[in-house]
């Protein structure tokens, strides 16, 4: 099976400092994919690159198939939740996904019930006409993940999808992630500081350091290769090691 993203030394370079170093890696359709990594390891860079936000300076990737050299092909197939995502306040909920259906070329009825749909799936129907204002953080997290699913994309990125959340709003946000990558088969690939959330969540981890992959697989055999009981412990072995 061809995986849906491929990454071969993918590197970003802000002038000597290097943000993402060599990062090759590869995921199937359906994985879950944490990106774990200590403050500055490159887990957002990482993302910016794969959703064409930033441009690399090394290397290569794909997104089911299309290079990283076709840009704007890469973005129509690519759903992104960023770490901060702004929203228009005075639009309701189904206006504003209404709208992004439009932008990828959905016609006014389509981009409704794509719309009407999308706020069904994350649990937003009964406030898809109040405005974006009056919504929690957590019902903006799961607008913005709507949002992020308008273009039915291959691969699905989420910048630290459940900061700042409450633990229900957490939970919430589990579910529905998972729900998402049973249902549309998108690999998802989100980054985090929430360990039992990878252990919960994750089919597979990638361990940052630096920029560099520290190690990468399942979260059992990220937890077995540091010779650890939990997947937490592995991760401080690995970062502190190679920190030290
Ligand atoms: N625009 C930029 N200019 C210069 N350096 C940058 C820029 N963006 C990121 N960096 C550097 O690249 C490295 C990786 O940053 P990045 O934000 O990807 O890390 P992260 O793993 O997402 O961190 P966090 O967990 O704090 O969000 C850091 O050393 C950061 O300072």
């Amino acid at each position: 099976m061809e995986p849906v993203l491929a990454a071969e030394r993918l590197t970003k370079r802000y002038g000597p400092r290097v943000a993402v170093d060599q990062l090759s890696f590869s995921a199937h359709a359906g994985e879950i994919l944490g990106l774990l990594g200590p403050n500055g390891a490159g887990k957002t860079t990482t993302i910016r690159l794969l959703t064409t936000i930033l441009t690399p300076t090394g290397g290569t990737f794909s997104v089911a198939g299309v290079p990283s050299t076709e840009p704007a092909e890469i973005r129509r197939r690519v759903g992104v939740l960023p770490e901060s995502a702004g929203y228009p306040a005075q639009e309701t909920g189904w206006e504003y996904l209404r709208y992004h259906g439009r932008l990828f070329g959905l016609d006014a009825r389509a981009a409704g019930e794509r719309a009407e749909r999308l706020l069904g799936e994350v649990g937003l129907a009964d406030r898809a006409r109040t405005r974006i204002a009056s919504y929690s953080r957590g019902m903006r997290q799961r607008l913005g993940i709507a949002r992020a699913l308008v273009n039915e994309p291959a691969a699905l990125f989420l910048d630290e999808p459940t900061l700042g959340l409450d633990p229900a709003g957490q939970a919430r946000i589990l579910d529905l992630v998972r729900d998402v990558a049973r249902r549309s088969g998108a690999v998802v690939v989100l980054s985090t500081h929430t360990l039992h959330e990878v252990e919960q969540l994750c089919t597979h981890v990638l361990i940052l350091h630096r920029g560099k992959v520290l190690m990468t697989g399942t979260p059992e055999d990220v937890t077995r290769q540091a010779g650890a009981d939990r997947l937490a412990d592995a991760f401080l072995v690995m970062t502190g090691e190679a920190a030290g």
